[in-house]
């Protein structure tokens, strides 16, 4: 399944969604194929192609020739073609309404990059994917820790593509695998979404204890117990436990937890400043998946009976109005408890 950079054929790929992420894996897999980027934004595919940039977004990264912009979604299906690779960019929130408008039309596949719980349904995109094109194309998740600023710089990045179909995994490893790009196969779609959304919501906690200065120790306290509860909840839901050990459990909870490139640590960052949330993700201009997915896991954890404190706690900053310090005191507060990983929240006992 390892791609060589000598043998592999060029291929058409089609990224939909021309924010930071789906901008910075166009210019990495136009190294090697022809991309074209989709956008919804007229004026601004517009502006993109003029200034061969996405200054939006992206600010800084020159786009490469081989890297086509449009605004023109039949297009962008077009180009994919019968054996070509169709990538969704999109937030999570994006994601059911851009399957809905590709439902009937001949696509090959799709890869979705998305990282999150549906806010609305508590859905993972894996499963909104099945309720929309479910079985009539092979899709999964390519996800990891992955900032977007250094896989356009051309930085050596590792992903995992998770899918039901090896052979879909073989295509995306044949297309993005390469250069400084290495990707990782799995079959554990359930194990690589649940990392990659809730590492988001710890990524808010993280930052929020760093900005109040409570120091490196509670940082890694945060980050381990934080991965204790993906763990829990990711094999609550079916996930294998060596998943949330690799690339797109502790791996990205890592980056993201500690990275300041992260959007989701700067909102933790700012709410320990005393900034409103609206205000901080103003400022942000980019999506902080963290922030719905600290509700979304809540109600979900809430329902398994799965015990997720940090989790709560994030989200009650977030949308109950609780603050900070207080928060803290309280998860610093709560009983001892055994190291091990036993998912059942006290109630649920
Ligand atoms: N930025 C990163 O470093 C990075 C890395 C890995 C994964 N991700 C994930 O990728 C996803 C997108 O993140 P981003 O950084 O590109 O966000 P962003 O805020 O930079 O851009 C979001 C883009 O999605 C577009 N969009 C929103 N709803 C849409 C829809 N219905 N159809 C089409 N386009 C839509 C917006 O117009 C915008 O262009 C998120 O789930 C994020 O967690 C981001
Ligand atoms: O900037 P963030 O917090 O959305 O994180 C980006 C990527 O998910 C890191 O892997």
């Amino acid at each position: 399944m390892q791609a060589s950079q000598t043998t592999a054929p060029r291929r058409k790929v089609a990224v939909l969604g021309a924010g930071a992420w789906g901008t910075a894996v166009a210019i990495a897999v136009a190294a090697r194929h022809d991309v074209l980027l989709w956008g919804r934004n007229e004026a601004a595919m517009q502006a993109m192609a003029g200034a061969r940039e996405n200054s939006a977004y992206l600010a800084g990264f020159p786009l490469p020739d081989s890297l086509r912009v449009s605004a023109d979604f039949d297009a962008a299906v077009a180009h994919a073609g019968s054996d070509g690779l169709l990538i969704a960019a999109c937030p999570v929130a994006g994601l059911r309404p851009l399957l809905q408008t590709l439902k009937g039309r001949p696509i090959p596949n799709l890869v979705w990059l998305c990282k999150g719980f549906e806010y609305e349904t508590g859905l993972l995109p894996h499963q909104i994917f099945a309720e929309i094109l479910g079985g009539a194309i092979p899709g999964g998740a390519l996800s990891g820790p992955s900032f977007a600023q250094e896989v356009a710089r051309g930085l050596p990045c590792a992903l995992t593509i998770a899918s039901a179909s090896p052979a879909l995994c073989e295509l995306v490893v044949g297309t993005v695998h390469g250069g400084s790009m290495r990707v990782y196969s799995s079959d554990d779609l359930v194990g690589v979404e649940v990392g990659g959304a809730v590492k988001n919501v710890l990524a808010i906690a993280t930052g929020a204890a760093d900005g109040l200065g409570l120091g490196l120790n509670a940082r890694a306290a945060l980050i381990t117990r934080g991965l204790a509860e993906i763990t829990r909840l990711g094999t609550t839901l079916g996930g294998k436990l060596e998943t949330f050990m690799g690339l797109t459990g502790m791996g990205d909870l890592i980056l993201t937890c500690t990275g300041d490139l992260s959007r989701n640590r700067r909102v933790g960052l700012g709410l320990a400043q005393g900034k409103a949330l609206d205000a901080i993700v103003k400022e942000l201009g980019h999506v902080a998946e963290g922030v719905p997915c600290a509700k979304a896991v809540r109600e979900l954890a809430g329902r398994l009976g799965v015990d997720m404190p940090i989790t709560q706690a994030v989200a009650s900053v977030l949308f109950d109005g609780q603050q900070l310090q207080a928060t803290v005191s309280r998860l610093l507060a709560r009983d001892p408890r055994g190291e091990g990983l036993s998912g059942l929240s006290p109630s649920a006992k």
